[in-house]
């Protein structure tokens, strides 16, 4: 049996070894580093059961009554899975598979990768903000930038390129569509150039990767937070360990993989857009003691330089504003430079 090595943030993060590395070193216990205090914990009398984030077949979502439920669902529960959205599923397994490939590469190539990729274009990394963080999350990731074709294919990893781009051509379809619907609930006719630069200027592909841990009880996969995306689009496997925040502000939902299902959630970004009408949800994620999970999202963001804001549509229906006008990278910035904190980013964004 191995020993924590000495200088951990070095072993994982400038060493590149990851906590898939430390995983690899069968540790009978995890370091003292990622154990969380207890009302950090998930308080398992907490988790329903009897109640789900709704199932919606995306196959008619020109439909109204489909649109109704999606802009219902956005309002009432902020998350949601879809079904038969017309993406094959040979797109998506093949990028899990080449998910897995990614991150069993050995650290010697994934530090190569860093030290060639500009942060731009390509991010690797451990835990979340491991310089901001008190404890760490039990959680390696990947982020693509999905930035020009020339980006891509200089700089993201030849190991899982074409997977990963031949999913993000399927998925900016069905992002639009899902855009459509969301802006039309909100009176905005249609997502030009100018909104698509507010709402989906910058999309970024994660490769989340959670290794079996041996104490799952006492760490964060991801601690409970609200992503800063439009929307964020997220592919999970079949092992489960994502949990939504109930309505009632303190039960936790466990979220079912659904075989072919993409997980759809809200973000910060819309639910600033829409003054509050649309919901952007707290979840987390929680380590399996005998499994690696996988997890894909896609964090629909906008451009850096957009400024976001409520919608003069939304404010149009007599709505007082609850949040500013702001520059979208200050707001991105302010979300990294601390650990995962609830819904807290938010009020950073209030009047
Ligand atoms: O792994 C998951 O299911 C969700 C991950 C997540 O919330 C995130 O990457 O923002
Ligand atoms: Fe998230």
């Amino acid at each position: 049996m191995s020993s924590t090595p000495t200088n951990l943030i070095d072993f994982l993060v400038n060493q590149a070894n990851g906590v898939k590395g430390l995983a690899d070193l069968n540790l009978a216990s995890v370091p003292h580093q990622y154990i969380q205090p207890l009302q950090a914990r998930l308080d398992h009398t907490k988790i329903v059961t009897q109640k789900s984030i709704p199932i919606i077949d995306f196959t008619k979502w020109e439909d109204p009554d489909v649109q109704d439920s999606i802009f219902d669902a956005a309002t009432k529960w902020g998350f949601f899975q879809i079904v038969n959205h017309g993406i094959p599923s040979e797109v998506l397994d093949d990028l899990k598979d080449a998910v897995h490939r990614f991150f069993e590469l050995p650290a010697e190539e994934k530090q190569c990768l860093k030290d060639n990729s500009p942060p731009e274009v390509v991010r690797l990394a451990s835990s979340f903000s491991p310089y901001a963080e008190s404890v760490l999350e039990w959680k390696d990731y990947l982020q693509l930038v999905y930035a020009s074709e020339e980006k891509i294919h200089a700089y993201w990893p030849p190991i899982c390129k074409d997977q990963a781009l031949e999913y993000m051509k399927h998925a900016e379809a069905l992002i639009r569509k899902l855009l459509k619907v969301l802006l039309k609930k909100l009176n905005v006719k249609e997502l030009d150039k100018a909104r698509e630069h507010t709402l989906m200027g910058a999309m970024i592909l994660g490769f989340n990767y959670y290794p079996a841990c041996p104490d799952p009880e006492v760490v964060a996969g991801v601690g409970p937070h609200s992503d800063v995306s439009s929307i964020t689009v997220l592919l999970q496997d079949d092992i489960g360990g994502l949990y939504v925040r109930g309505s009632d502000g303190d039960s936790w939902i466990y979220v079912p993989p659904v075989e072919g299902a993409l997980v759809i959630n809200i973000g910060d970004v819309l639910q600033i857009m829409s003054n509050e009408r649309c919901k952007s949800i707290e979840h987390r994620v929680v380590a399996n003691r005998s499994k690696t999970r996988i997890s894909i999202p896609i964090f629909v963001n906008p451009a850096p330089d957009a400024v976001i804001g409520p919608l003069s549509e939304v404010l149009d229906d007599g709505d007082e504003p609850k949040y500013k006008q702001l520059l979208y990278s200050d707001y991105f910035k302010y979300f990294f430079s601390k650990a995962h904190d609830g819904k807290k980013t938010i009020e950073f964004a209030m009047i």
